[in-house]
């Protein structure tokens, strides 16, 4: 077996770590000289300098490798994905395409699986999400993950799981999208409460309803309940909300302390809360933390402002 992941970010430069224990990876870097960087120091300075490459895993700037390999990892930005797909897509078409990014594409109002078949309609589409950091995946540590594919998927659970990172399929994909997707924005909120120190209380319950948030939308989208109870949703909302290595926490926390943050770091929940608030309103489903999430990333709302307004959302039953 064979393996290509595009996209030499942290999380792609871990799962080419732990895959190449188990076949050949080959890892795709669209700047050539980091390429060349990793493949002579074996190791990605930039985002994980303390993993060092296995035999088995080569590095290239050149997008031919991934002809002749069957299975593709997507590892960027949500955000690029599409736009990064179009300019493949001949190379692509007809692969097993597996999206590892996580969040809503602000121009369509995708999720990966839709992108990806838009711009490849003869692959087959599939997402692997849950909670896992980067630098936890690259240490060897255990981690479980959730693939997820419209067809049965156990051949490709089978090839994808490593002694230390076991994966769990699933057929609703619309479920795992949008775990993924939306815990990334609830972070966000996590991170804000504990930045503006308003207490591990607060935390508690704004994850609490920020969950029965995720529920509500992704439920109305078609996903499955047990979905959103799963590694995909539950386990990556609570992961993202009470960790520090999470970026989205921690943009979160910048905001509540209302300190700056580093404009070139990967906050997915950004985007997605944008993307999440024009779904909600087109389907009727009312978010008031992704809605306050996406006013404060806007800066068209105080933190304080935030505070108050869901504080005084009107009293109901649990
Ligand atoms: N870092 C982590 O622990 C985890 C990340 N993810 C997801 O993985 C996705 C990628 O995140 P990271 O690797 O952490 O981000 P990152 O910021 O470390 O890396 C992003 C990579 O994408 C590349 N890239 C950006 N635009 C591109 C384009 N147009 N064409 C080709 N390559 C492009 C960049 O060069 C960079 O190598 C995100 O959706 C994130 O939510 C999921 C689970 C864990
Ligand atoms: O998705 C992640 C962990 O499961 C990574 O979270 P961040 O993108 O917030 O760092």
């Amino acid at each position: 077996m064979s393996i290509a992941v595009l996209g030499a970010g942290a999380f792609g430069t871990a799962l080419a770590i732990t895959l190449a224990q188990i076949g050949e990876v080959v890892l795709w870097a669209r700047d050539t000289a980091h390429a060349e960087d990793m493949q002579q120091s074996r190791c990605n300075a930039r985002r994980l300098p303390d993993a060092h490459f296995p035999q088995r895993l080569s590095v290239t700037s050149d997008i031919a490798c991934v002809d002749g390999v069957d299975i593709v990892l997507l590892a960027m930005p949500m955000q690029q994905m599409g736009g990064f797909l179009a300019s493949h897509a001949a190379r692509l078409d007809g692969k097993t395409l597996i999206s590892c990014s996580k969040g809503i594409d602000l121009a369509t109002g995708n999720g990966p699986i839709e992108v990806i078949e838009a711009a490849c309609p003869k692959a087959t589409a599939a997402v692997l999400t849950g909670p896992s950091f980067a630098a936890d995946i690259a240490r060897g540590l255990p981690t479980a993950l959730t693939l997820a594919t419209r067809e049965d998927a156990s051949a490709l659970q089978a090839q994808l799981s490593t002694p230390t990172l076991r994966i769990y399929r699933t057929t609703d994909t619309i479920g795992a999208e949008l775990g993924g997707a939306l815990k990334n924005v609830i972070a966000i909120a996590a991170g804000v409460v504990i930045g503006a120190q308003l207490g591990d209380s607060a935390r508690a319950a704004l994850m609490t309803r920020g969950f029965a948030e995720m529920g509500r939308l992704a439920l109305k989208l078609g996903a499955r309940p047990e979905t959103l109870d799963g590694l995909s949703g539950f386990g990556d909302l609570v992961l993202t909300c009470t960790s520090a290595q999470s970026r989205n926490f921690r943009f979160g926390l910048a905001l509540g302390k209302g300190e700056d943050f580093d404009p070139a770091t990967t906050v997915e929940g950004a985007a997605t809360a944008r993307a999440a608030v024009q779904l909600g309103q087109r389907h009727g489903v009312d978010l008031p933390i992704t809605a306050m999430v996406a006013a404060l990333v806007a800066k068209d709302l105080s933190v304080s402002d935030a505070a108050a307004a869901l504080l005084s959302r009107p009293l109901k039953e649990e």
